[in-house]
């Protein structure tokens, strides 16, 4: 039994066709012959003689012969699996002939049984934005907009249901040549037949208000517009231009959206970042829902078919098989954006749409569906609800954003590092010793959160950027100085990393893990806490998980959890390269805080550093290192920090050595894996068997 493949170089150059019978076809249909040309020269063909063998697509060699010679040479094989028990797909060529991509997934969903299979549904919006503000000689005429309304019933065989999403600013209405302005009458004549969202009045970016009271002024122009034309104005969706406002968030925008509107839904193509295309997601904020938007690579100025980059040819590549085709093919919800201009002089939007959903139609099982916004926006939350909390990238790592970000905001508001924790280390005097250093500046303490943000790990996150942004004003003091911040509470958070990845680089403070614990203890026996009152410590650390009662297993977790170095460590090297988490070893940082802070100035590439010789002193009565005042005084951190407590029980100091022995022994693995060259005094302690 054979499969005989080895025909390289074989030119199988048109003409491509599925083989209906194949059990592999699922998104994939037999729609008939694709004539070429095909992608490559470098086909294989399959011949085979055993029935284990079966044809899934075939191809045809053109060269010099008529059409009706041609012999079907098969491209894609599927091997039953009954010579060896292995089931497989076999392609002749690679994935760029778009056909082989169908094929591909469907060979995954056959092979797997359908576990890895999509939905054969496939939703789509497309919004025509932008409707009565095209610049005078790209509006719609009359005709225009009969052959809109035309098209879109004969879209409606192919899409039930479909209605275009049309999105206007009142302000621009009757501002064209007199045939545009009959082309606005026929669109309101015939607005029960379109749904209907608003946009900006005066089509300005919404980024560029500052003033509330003018933002609301001007939607509520709009929206009596809408009102004045009997425009229905409550489908609770809108789009902004230019995803302006969206992403990065300017929270003006949501707040008056909610106000004038009750928006619940938008679109933008801006997040996470516009590219890849493939990795655009949706996030929820304030309650609106934000959607992902797809390019259907009709922009403003696309209005004639030869001035289409590429012209006809790439227009008509994209439709048949291309980058649109697949978008549809790839993302079970699709919302695209299109403008007034579009359906105007050669109206490419028309023939871009029509002609997919045919296509679609032709060689595809997929089913196209249409639904309003809502429903849209409540699908996807529930197809990727891991998507609905947002995670706030850095607006001055991307140009778009940057240039749709108030001039308001500024780069100086956001921190160049963070230290992280975890608590008790020693992170205040680190705070306090760089808030010394002239070239950097530290937040401003939060009432709320006992001074510290807590931006990246509670619920301060769904405030947003702008609300984290507050706590690094920008003034003459603090301009052109390395801005950061501290929240001890970060390192151990399972959902921090993640959130800070845009955010670099990190600072995290390492001592022994067994004595933070006990230090931990003692700052909660400080603040009142009932555990402490009821408990011991050894009784906590002991705390037996199926005896003990719940308040104090989660007493016993928050206090022995975050020494869990090396486990909190490879969490955050997921998200950052080890160059960006400088880790401080904490017995030195109290024992001789002038070297590590040094280094640390190497570390952010200060020049010329800091001499904190002559800015920090050790304190004999604190028994800790102290900041030098002006008059000659020293100046401790407060009784909170640097406490006197009797020494750790023995007992529960071998308990602590124990129980932290593989996560010690992993994390000497770790730092030997970042090239740390000396190993901290406390672990090589807490890992000796002197016990
Ligand atoms: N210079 C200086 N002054 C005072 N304290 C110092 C200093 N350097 C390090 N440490 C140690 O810091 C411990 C408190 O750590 P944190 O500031 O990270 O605590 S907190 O998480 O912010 O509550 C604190 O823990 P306790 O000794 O248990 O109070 C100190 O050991």
């Amino acid at each position: 039994m054979y499969v005989d493949a080895a025909i390289q170089n074989f030119p199988v150059t048109d003409d491509a066709m599925l083989n209906s019978a194949s059990p592999v076809l699922r998104v994939a249909r037999a729609g008939g012959v694709y004539q070429g040309p095909l992608p490559g020269d470098d086909w294989s063909v399959f011949t085979a003689n055993h029935t284990t063998y079966e044809p899934v697509a075939w191809g045809s060699n053109s060269s010099g012969g008529e059409r009706d010679e041609y012999i079907p040479l098969a491209t894609v094989m599927q091997d039953h699996g009954m010579y060896d028990g292995i089931s497989r797909v076999l392609f002749g060529n690679g994935l760029n002939f778009w056909l082989h991509r169908l094929l591909f997934l469907d060979s995954l969903s056959y092979l797997s049984k359908g576990l890895l299979s999509i939905s054969l549904e496939r939703q789509v919006l497309v919004d025509i934005d932008d409707i009565f503000v095209g610049e005078s000689g790209i509006r719609m005429w009359k005709d225009d907009v009969h052959d809109l309304i035309e098209t879109q019933d004969r879209i409606r065989q192919l899409v039930p249901g479909f209605k275009f999403n049309l999105g206007f600013s009142g302000k621009y209405f009757h501002r064209g040549t007199w045939e545009e302005n009959e082309g606005d009458d026929t669109i309101l004549e015939n607005v029960d037949k379109f749904n209907w969202f608003c946009h900006m009045w005066n089509h300005m970016q919404p980024h560029l208000y500052n003033n509330e009271t003018h933002l609301e002024y001007e939607m509520s122009l709009n929206k009596a517009f809408a009102e004045a034309h009997g425009i229905p104005a409550n489908s609770s969706y809108s789009v902004a231009p230019h995803h302006s406002g969206v992403y990065p968030v300017h929270e003006l925008l949501y707040t008056v959206w909610k106000k004038v509107w009750k928006i619940r839904v938008t679109s933008t193509e801006e997040y996470p970042h516009l590219r890849p295309a493939r990795l655009r997601r949706g996030f929820v904020h304030r309650g609106i829902k934000v959607l992902p938007r797809q390019t259907c690579g009709l922009f403003t100025h696309t209005i004639y078919v030869d001035r289409y980059p590429g012209g006809r040819r790439k227009l008509d590549e994209s439709i048949m098989g291309g980058e649109l085709f697949q978008t549809i093919v790839y993302n079970p919800i699709n919302v695209f954006m299109s403008h007034m201009s579009n359906y105007g002089s050669d109206r490419l939007a028309l023939y871009t749409f029509e002609s997919v959903f045919q296509f679609i139609r032709c060689w595809t099982n997929l089913k196209l569906v249409s639904s309003g916004p809502m429903e849209l926006a409540d699908k996807y939350f529930k197809m990727y609800p891991e998507e609905i909390d947002p995670v706030w990238g850095n607006p001055c790592l991307d140009q778009r954003h940057l240039k749709i970000w108030s001039y308001k905001k500024s780069c100086q508001h956001l921190p160049k590092f963070l230290v992280i924790g975890p608590q008790k280390t020693g992170t205040t005097a680190l705070y306090t010793f760089l808030s010394m250093h002239p070239n950097i500046s530290a937040n401003i303490p939060s009432k709320e959160t006992f001074e510290e943000i807590q931006f990246f790990n509670g619920r301060n996150y769904y405030k947003g950027l702008d609300w984290y942004m507050q706590f690094f004003p920008s003034n003459d003091s603090v301009d052109n100085k390395i801005v950061f911040e501290k929240s001890a509470t970060y390192f151990d958070s399972d959902i921090v990393p993640k959130r800070v990845q845009a955010l670099l680089p990190n600072v995290t403070i390492l001592i022994s893990p067994a004595k933070r614990a006990y230090s931990w203890y003692q700052h909660a026996k400080a603040h009142g806490d009932p555990n402490t009152l009821k408990y011991s410590f050894h009784q906590v650390i002991t705390a037996n998980e199926s005896v003990a009662p719940k308040s104090l297993r989660d007493f016993r977790n928050r206090c022995l959890n975050p020494g869990k170095y090396a486990l909190h460590i490879e969490r955050w090297l997921d998200y950052f390269h080890h160059n960006n988490l400088h880790i401080i070893d904490g017995d030195q940082l109290k024992s001789n805080p002038v070297d590590v802070l040094d280094q640390f100035q190497k570390f952010l590439k200060i020049t010329p550093p800091f001499d904190y010789s002559s800015h920090i002193r050790y304190d004999a009565k604190k028994g800790f290192f102290c900041k030098v005042l002006e008059g000659g005084g020293n100046k401790c951190l407060g009784k909170g920090k640097g406490r006197q407590y009797a020494t750790m029980d023995a007992e529960s100091y071998k308990y602590l050595r124990e129980y932290y022995m593989p996560y010690n022994t992993a994390l000497v693995k770790l730092l030997r894996k970042l090239e740390h060259t000396t190993i901290p005094q406390w672990l090589k302690d807490d890992l000796s068997y002197s016990w």
